[in-house]
């Protein structure tokens, strides 16, 4: 190879009268040798292995090529990268991502842009077209993609209407594993649900990967951990005729319960007397019924939530990964293996005497003491039913749970709500339950709001600990949002011996973002990185 720097077409000829040229980018001639893309073809038809110094095709975890040097002409590449750099960037940022997009690529003038569209629309099209036996259509899906530290694009599977092939072309600086940034491939389950990262895929610079959309192809952009670098990609889709689904995995509920049969005493044994005085239990009232939304700062009493912090260190604590990757991973204690404080606390999040308190915090009928809607209606003044033993009056509730229950923008679906049918998980049972479990959060945690989830009307709590110095900017926190926006409602964020209560209504989901790597960061003062949370879900 001569050590003459190829001539970027863009900056025309030397000599001449320097006009607006038309640059014209081209692809790989190794791979458009007819030797070299019939053996493509028929590895990606036979869903065979083919190793080859200009390409790769493999067919696990789903078929998948790497062509690693896509566009032979550095200058190309160069003024293509300027042009990427020099476009407006947006932040995006939902429960499945943490990037900047550039503007739309596909009505973009700048000349490499323009001929890389081309390249890729036209001839690189006809080639894959042949490659894959997919009839690709000239339809132009393009945009440019930024991850910097601490971005990430979580475990899906890019299917929309009409999407065949997936591509990426990475204009990164050189790039190491320990830079994240990785294109994860997953393993699927018999349902084509995610298991597990079987192949990480390295970015380089001029390299490009495709790889066939399909019912199990759920891949990830791990974090980018490095600081200084940034991983600039441009990636679209090219289109086809659609191909038949199989119908989305429907997850089985997790089970519900009623409330165990414990009285006041627990209550007196574990929670900041403050709570239990019923005047201020009313004043609490007031403000639910306002927001949908409370945070009860000192729950437990010091020595209690002492106790709890140091038992969630003990070693002997068995966490089991909770998955699928494409809607949620974190960790969740197994109750077998819980120090009897903490199999306590569970246990209080479950009692009667709670269901009693929580229907005194928020106008719910979460006991049938409780006074109800309809009782308000007829004119009564709802009693509450005192959790200590006795009773006293209670504010009307039939404006609280009205507003609470009109909210359009506070709904249910807990992310340990599995998805479900609508009709099926409605509290048919006139008796209120609950469901709950004991989560660890740390660096790689989150779940996603998918669309199998089902809405209802319920009441969350959230319970922190360890969560001392928590910075937002790490993730961790639940974000509430409105179906089909990305826009948020309420976020809670993790706190120290704080209780969190939040009524959903069926317009609205929820998720906790991504605990990102910075949270490692953190000064130590506990054996395990992260935080625990105690994390129940009320239906009346
Ligand atoms: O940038 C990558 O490696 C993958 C991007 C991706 O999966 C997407 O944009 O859907
Ligand atoms: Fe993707």
């Amino acid at each position: 190879m001569s050590g003459t720097r190829a001539r970027d077409p863009a900056q025309g000829e030397p000599g001449k009268k320097r006009g607006k040229r038309e640059v014209r980018g081209e692809f790989a001639a190794a791979i458009r040798e007819p030797a070299l893309k019939e053996k493509a073809g028929a590895a990606w038809g036979r869903r065979e292995p083919l190793t080859h110094e200009a390409i790769t095709v493999d067919p696990a975890p789903f078929c998948h090529g790497v062509i690693p040097d896509f566009l032979p002409c550095p200058g190309f590449l160069d003024g293509l990268q300027r042009e990427l750099l020099d476009l407006d960037f947006h932040p995006k940022c939902n429960d499945l991502y943490k990037f900047k997009q550039s503007d739309d690529l596909t009505k973009r003038k700048e000349p490499h842009i323009s001929a890389l569209r081309k390249v890729l629309f036209e001839e690189f099209r006809e080639w894959l077209a042949a490659v894959t036996q997919v009839e690709l259509e000239p339809t132009i899906d393009l945009s440019c993609a930024k991850y910097e530290h601490t971005d990430a694009l979580l475990c899906h599977d890019d299917e929309l209407e009409g999407r065949r092939i997936a591509f990426i072309l990475y204009l990164v600086p050189p790039w190491e594993k320990s830079d994240g940034g990785t294109l994860d491939l997953y393993s699927t389950d018999g349902h084509f649900q995610p298991q597990r990262v079987v192949k990480s895929l390295v970015p380089s610079w001029n390299s490009l990967v495709f790889f066939e959309v399909s019912p199990v192809s759920f891949h990830q952009v791990s974090e980018v951990l490095t600081k200084g670098k940034c991983r600039l990609s441009v990636s679209g889709w090219f289109h086809g005729p659609s191909v038949a689904r199989p119908p989305r995995y429907i997850e089985s509920l997790l089970p519900r319960s009623p409330h165990l049969p414990y009285d006041h005493e627990i209550l007196y044994e574990w929670i900041n007397p403050v709570y239990l005085d019923m005047d201020s239990q009313a004043q609490i009232q007031e403000e639910f019924e306002e927001r949908s939304e409370l945070l009860l700062k000192n729950f437990l009493k010091g020595e209690k939530f002492q106790l709890v912090c140091e038992a969630l260190q003990k070693e002997d604590i068995k966490w089991s990964s909770r998955g699928p990757p494409n809607k949620r991973c974190y960790e969740k204690a197994e109750e077998g293996s819980l120090p009897d404080v903490l199999r306590k606390c569970l246990e209080l999040f479950h009692s009667e005497a709670l269901f009693l308190l929580l229907s005194n915090f928020t106008g719910l009928k979460l006991h049938f003491l409780a006074s109800s809607d309809d009782e308000d209606e007829e004119g009564e003044e709802g009693r509450a039913a005192d959790c200590t033993g006795h009773s006293s009056s209670k504010p009307k509730q039939g404006e609280s749970s009205q507003k609470a229950n009109g909210r359009a923008d506070q709904v249910d679906q807990p992310e340990n709500d599995p998805q479900t049918k609508e009709s099926d998980t409605k509290n048919s049972s006139s008796v209120p339950m609950c469901m709950g479990e004991l989560r660890h959060w740390t660096n790689g945690h989150y779940t996603l709001v998918h669309d199998t989830q089902i809405t209802e009307f319920a009441l969350d709590l959230l319970f922190f600990c360890g969560c001392e110095d928590w910075d937002a900017e790490y993730g961790g926190f639940t974000s509430y949002i409105a179906k089909g926006e990305d826009e948020e409602l309420l976020t809670v964020n993790p706190e120290n011996n704080c209780l969190a209560l939040v009524y959903r209504d069926k317009e609205t989901l929820k998720f906790v973002k991504y605990v990102n790597h910075r949270s490692l960061e953190r000064p130590k003062k506990q054996s395990r990185a992260g935080f625990w949370d105690f994390s129940f879900v009320y239906y009346e």
